[in-house]
């Protein structure tokens, strides 16, 4: 199962809790340095965050989710692996960040602090109350953050980082935490979702909270597919991005003649079930030139479950 790693990331977290679903121990753990390494990777699972109460849609993850539609069918080579794979779960994980730097580092020596960017931005209004003047420099995650701190030259303690309490296990000689809970609110999740290939490995066991309603995940090309799709299905959640320039002009990218001039935007839409008729739907959707189903999440953690593992 591969994740943003190192070890100590929300991502590992996440991880573990997905694994735990399997009847397999034998499933192991693979960090990867970033996003999109986790979703290219070859692995059976990948573990990728989606969205943040504070921050919205994780954009390397809709990057990568989203990219599928500039892969044809017959695609053999990177993509062939990203194509198999599907959506089957999800999870929300509660988020509350520390600050973490070298043991002895005072705050008011702090000149710059590291972490993923959806740790910062949950965390501006701390830090620009308590370090304005510290530059903020976003890293592929938020424990690559913390490890840079032990490997820095600078041994006057004047950098610090944004991750989870998790890394004090993994150092706590090293480091310490100056402050914790640095994100605007307490009530703080982030969204990670399971993707699993479609060949080998047994479904996850359900959960206590088995979702009687699940959920779908299509990506759109264009906005004019969104007015059909909106017709038949009840939306829960729409995701935007601009749709990335194509890098082979023999693959449509679907908006050559679509009119949208200069913003070009692809859409990551996730739909409910409880919708009347929704098999018919279902259908209905797949059916549409321009959409691709990316999954569905068959049943969600709930924090009591995560909170025992
Ligand atoms: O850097 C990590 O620890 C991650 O797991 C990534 C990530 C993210 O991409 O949103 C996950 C949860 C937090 O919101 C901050 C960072």
């Amino acid at each position: 199962m591969a994740y943003l790693g190192p070890r100590g990331t929300y991502g590992e977290q996440a991880a573990r809790a997905f694994a735990s679903r399997y009847n397999d121990s034998s499933i192991d753990l693979i960090p990867c340095p970033s996003i999109s390494e986790v979703y290219s990777h070859p692995a059976d699972f990948v573990v990728l965050p989606l969205e943040n109460t504070l921050q919205g849609g994780v954009v390397e993850t809709l990057d990568n989710l989203l990219s599928i539609l500039l892969t044809p069918p017959s695609e053999s080579s990177r993509d062939a692996h990203t194509r198999r794979r599907k959506i089957v779960m999800d999870l929300a994980l509660p988020i509350r960040h520390c600050l973490v730097a070298k043991k002895g580092t005072k705050l008011e020596d702090i000149r710059w602090i590291r972490s993923h960017e959806q740790a910062l931005g949950q965390s501006a209004q701390f830090l620009s109350r308590h370090l304005p003047a510290a530059s903020l420099q976003p890293y592929p995650s938020t424990a690559r953050a913390a490890v840079s701190l032990l490997s820095e030259a600078d041994s006057s303690g004047r950098g610090a980082a944004l991750c989870s309490k998790a890394i004090m296990s993994l150092y706590p000689a090293e480091l310490e935490v100056l402050f914790e809970g640095t994100q605007a609110i307490e009530n703080n999740f982030t969204r990670f979702l399971l993707l699993q290939r479609d060949t080998h490995a047994p479904p996850p066991t359900p959960t206590s909270s088995h979702n009687s309603h699940p959920t779908h995940f299509y990506a759109l090309r264009n906005a004019s597919l969104l007015a059909p799709v909106l017709s038949v299905v009840k939306p829960i959640e729409i995701h935007s991005r601009p749709c990335p320039p194509n890098p082979n002009p023999h693959i449509s990218n679907g908006h050559k003649d679509e009119g949208e001039g200069l913003f070009p935007t692809w859409y990551l839409v996730e739909i409910s079930s409880v919708a009347q008729g929704e098999e018919d739907n279902d259908d209905g959707m797949r059916s549409l030139d321009g959409v691709v189903c990316l999954g569905s999440t068959a049943g969600r953690m709930t924090p009591e479950e995560l909170a025992v593992l």
